[in-house]
């Protein structure tokens, strides 16, 4: 699991390792680690290649800087292009100018060819201390780097970004890699400016600091293998989890079978269907155990319900239903656009587990009131004032639980927006709040299996919704 903080936090951690090492001491680590990239990014021989340094007037220039000079002893050409040459961090640029590296202000002629011609383009502008939108000139030099064929490599934030929130206004360096200090900024997890993330932690522990929280995390691998372990010599379908879907409609039928796909393959103990679509069900899924209504399917530890199952009064009737249950309940899709209208439905949940997995616009017909520009306090926002765990779609789905518990989730790719793909989900996520997991945990672990499935199905070469059932299980060694 990544664990992510807040600028504030990153300070506190930060302070500790001051007073301990000192700043000299910390940058030349953070330098180390940028200059150890650049090269792992940059095949053959490296004397010669081209690297520029955009430096901004902080620490994150300075850091730049002293990669820069590393850089210059490996026999790399570097330069670098100064947007604040009187605020520049003094003792980096001696130390830059003593490696015989070349030194220009930001509005030099010439500075723009540099830029396009480069091998690898270091983004020192600004760090920890940006906020957005980036002013003049260093709007100009990240557009410009945006458009060379140059390897990006950002110092400890790609420059543009937000770190408290991840959002972007204006223009932002799309960064190949960013070499992170310390521990991760809540920011570059919903940022998809970052490219791979590395965290070095140039000597500092979270640990170290006191009182100083997680703020958001992002599930791995690792974590799955942790919270499904998969069925034991003393379980049964009943121990593993029963599901129950409500979904579809004669006008769509096809959702109540990709959901059911979704809940099935992620394996709980047994899927129950309840609905009008039972035929079209069991003739995909006959391990699925069908009834007409959910009042006659029988017992279930979590329902699925909305996805295809229409706004209209039996939706409504079914809806209800579901809500009034004691188990957990997944409300997606059409549903969510019955809970907008009849938010009453929700308050009378109080205290049951609850999760709804919005798309942007269902969730501005929800919570009319949220702000989705900054999607990580939106979602916490309305998880906050409706009491669901609340996950909220999109290409850095977040999940956010009325405890601020927050997720976001980093597999998957631009192949999952199709339509049908949120059908699958929920049911992926409803099989898991059938096998016990907490609320928040199910959302987060669903999000990322279903992601997964996604690149795997892309990897494949495969297309349609109906592509991630195969990809949901554990990928073989
Ligand atoms: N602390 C430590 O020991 C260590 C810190 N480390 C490194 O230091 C970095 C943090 O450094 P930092 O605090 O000096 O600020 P930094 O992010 O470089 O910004 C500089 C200045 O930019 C400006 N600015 C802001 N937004 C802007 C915008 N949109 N457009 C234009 N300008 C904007 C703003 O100044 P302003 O002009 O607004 O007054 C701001 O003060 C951190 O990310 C890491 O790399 C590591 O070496 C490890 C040890
Ligand atoms: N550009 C994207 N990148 C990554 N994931 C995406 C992207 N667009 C959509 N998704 C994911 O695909 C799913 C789409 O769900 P949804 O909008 O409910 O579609 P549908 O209603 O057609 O099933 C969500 O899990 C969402 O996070
Ligand atoms: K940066």
């Amino acid at each position: 699991m990544i664990h992510a903080y807040t600028a504030e936090s990153i300070r506190s951690i930060e302070q500790v390792s001051l007073d301990r090492d000192g700043q000299a001491t910390l940058m030349r680590r953070a330098a180390a680690a940028v200059a150890e990239q650049v090269l792992v990014a940059l095949p053959g021989p490296l004397p010669g290649r081209r690297v520029v340094v955009l430096v901004g007037p902080g620490n994150n220039g300075g850091d730049a800087l002293l990669a820069g000079a590393l850089l210059r002893r490996r026999g790399l050409a570097v330069t670098a292009v100064l947007t604040a040459p009187d605020r520049t961090h003094a003792v980096a640029l001696a130390e830059f100018r003593r490696r015989a590296g070349r030194v220009l202000a930001a509005d030099s002629r010439g500075v723009a060819g540099l830029i396009s011609g480069a091998d690898a383009i270091v983004d020192g502008l600004v760090g920890l201390s940006a906020r957005p939108p980036l002013r003049s000139p260093m709007d100009a030099l990240v557009t410009a780097a945006n458009e060379s064929a140059a390897v990006r490599v950002a110092v400890d934030l790609p420059s543009g970004v937000d770190p408290a929130t991840g959002t972007v206004d204006g223009p932002v360096f799309a960064a190949d890699v960013t070499v992170t200090f310390g521990a991760v900024k809540t920011g570059l997890l919903v940022t998809d400016a970052a490219g791979q993330l590395i965290c070095d932690p140039i000597g500092m522990d979270p640990a170290d600091a006191p009182g100083v929280g997680v703020d958001a995390v992002a599930l791995t691998e690792g974590d799955l293998d942790r919270w499904l372990p998969g069925p034991g010599t003393t379980d049964d379908k009943y121990s593993g989890g029963l599901v129950g879907i409500v979904a579809g409609s004669p006008g769509y039928p096809g959702a109540a079978v990709l959901c059911t796909g979704g809940a099935v393959r992620t394996r709980p103990g047994m899927v129950r269907y309840a609905g009008a679509q039972g035929g079209a069900v069991l003739a995909r899924w006959p391990e699925v155990v069908a009834s007409e209504t959910p009042d006659g399917a029988g017992r279930v530890q979590a329902w699925v319900v909305g996805p295809g199952l229409g706004t209209d009064d039996r939706a409504m009737e079914l809806l209800r239903f579901v809500l009034g249950e004691d188990v957990p309940v997944l409300v997606d899709a059409d549903a969510l656009t019955l809970l907008a209208q009849h938010p009453d439905l929700l308050a009378g949940r109080a205290g049951r587990p609850t999760v709804l997995t919005p798309h942007e616009r269902e969730f501005a017909r929800i919570f009319p009131e949220i702000d989705l520009a900054d999607r990580l306090r939106a979602a916490r926002s309305a998880a906050a004032t409706s009491g669901a765990t609340v996950l909220l779609k999109g290409h850095r789905t977040v999940v956010a639980a009325p405890d601020g518990t927050t997720a976001v989730n980093r597999s998957g790719s631009s192949w999952l927006a199709s339509a049908g793909s949120g059908d699958v989900l929920s049911g992926v996520i409803g099989s898991l709040l059938a096998t016990g997991l907490e609320p928040w945990q199910a959302a987060a672990a669903g999000a990322f299996l279903h992601g997964r499935a996604g690149e795997r199905a892309q990897a494949a070469g495969l297309a349609g919704a109906s592509a991630l059932w195969d990809f949901l299980g554990r990928p073989a060694a």
